[in-house]
């Protein structure tokens, strides 16, 4: 175990060890000490949509926001929004709560019942599974947690005495209800503005409970350089809404070029995910996208996935359709198997029909 780390980090420096040996990577020194994985990357603003014009007294304003959220999600699968309704203090709640419970003894976290806090078994992730290369490596930890396991229990002393983790959940659930609203609003947007006739698609496939939510967190990695925080990857989710905190790190690939995001603190980061450039038929981008580690700050972000139930059928609103209709339990099944099976995820090419 590396003596610098704190007992409550995962052991990244002696599960990767090998892989560092067998690609050269030996610690950085003392007069080294930046990582070079951010520097030639351009730094570049997200579109930026003020969600207050969805509401404006003049129609025309409101067709514009939702013709802008459109572009933005067909031309960089990515943007950002200001006055999305998310009380500040919420996102300070959360964040709060998220630093105490990773906070908690590494041991304990990883264990059989995760601090009492009775999530699904594999809530808690650490690492890349099954790293083949520094690409696939992944310098974070993160709480996965169903919707299902925070709204379907009553009300329960979950932390049992653990004062650290006594407000996790209903502030969990205070959050996802509130975001799941504004994730709600969006999606229906880009239903709608494809044209398609069932307004009711979104709230017929997913409910607050088949959603999911994603505590990050990115420990400083001071000793290497080229490490990524988060591997590369697309969101197997209609959307994500994201609230990240100021450090930075997030990147994702625009025009076939990785693109550094520069945080902006009032606003919530939005991506569409897999399951609308499936049933979009590719008009709606899924972008793949990154973490790199900072070398001296911790970072930490929360992430809000619109998902269906595991049995909703996943079929392009009109055909031709490029993808071949899947559930979305099979969906998730195949990414679990290919990242077992490659150490990456491979996604919706996977159900590409070929003509
Ligand atoms: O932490 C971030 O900025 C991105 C997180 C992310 O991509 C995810 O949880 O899927
Ligand atoms: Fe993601």
């Amino acid at each position: 175990m590396d003596r610098n780390a704190n007992i409550s980090d995962p052991p990244f420096e002696e599960t990767y060890k090998n892989l560092f040996l067998k690609h050269n990577i030996t610690p950085l020194t003392t007069t080294t000490t930046t990582t070079t994985t951010t520097a030639t990357i351009e730094v570049r603003d997200l579109p930026l949509i003020d969600l207050s014009r969805l509401v404006a007294t003049a129609a025309k304003e409101r067709e514009n926001c939702k013709r802008d959220i459109a572009n933005a999600s067909r031309e960089w699968g990515f943007f950002q929004v200001v006055n999305h309704g998310i009380p500040h203090r919420m996102l300070e709640e959360m964040n709060k709560e998220q630093v105490k419970v990773f906070r908690e003894p590494f041991n304990k976290k990883k264990g059989d019942n995760c601090m009492n806090l009775r999530l699904s078994p594999g809530s808690y992730r650490w690492g890349s599974p099954t790293p083949n290369c520094l690409s696939q490596l992944s310098w974070s930890e993160a709480f996965h947690i169903p919707m299902n396991d925070i709204c379907s229990n009553a009300p329960r002393n979950i932390a049992n005495g653990n004062p650290n983790i006594s407000n996790l959940c209903s502030t969990v659930k205070q959050f996802a209800t509130t975001v799941s609203e504004l994730a709600n609003k969006l999606a229906n947007i880009l239903v709608e503005k494809l044209g398609h006739d069932e307004l009711t698609f979104i709230e017929e496939k997913c409910s607050p409970n088949t959603c999911y939510l994603r505590m990050n967190r990115y420990p400083p990695c001071p000793k290497y350089s080229h490490v990524l925080g988060l591997m590369p990857h697309t969101d197997s989710d209609f959307l994500t809404i994201l609230y990240q905190d100021q450090v930075g790190g997030l990147q994702l690939v625009k025009d076939g070029r990785w693109i550094s995001v520069k945080p902006n603190p009032e606003a919530l980061i939005v991506n569409i995910g897999d399951l609308f450039q499936a049933w979009s038929n590719g008009v709606y981008k899924s972008v793949v996208h990154r973490v790199v580690a900072n070398p001296r700050f911790e970072r930490f972000s929360t992430a809000y996935f619109l998902c269906p139930s595991g049995d909703a059928v996943i079929q392009s609103y009109r055909e031709p359709s490029m993808y071949r209709k899947f559930s979305f339990g099979e969906y998730r099944q195949q990414v679990q198997q290919d990242v077992r099976e490659f150490g990456h995820k491979i996604g919706l090419s996977r159900f590409l029909i070929c003509n």
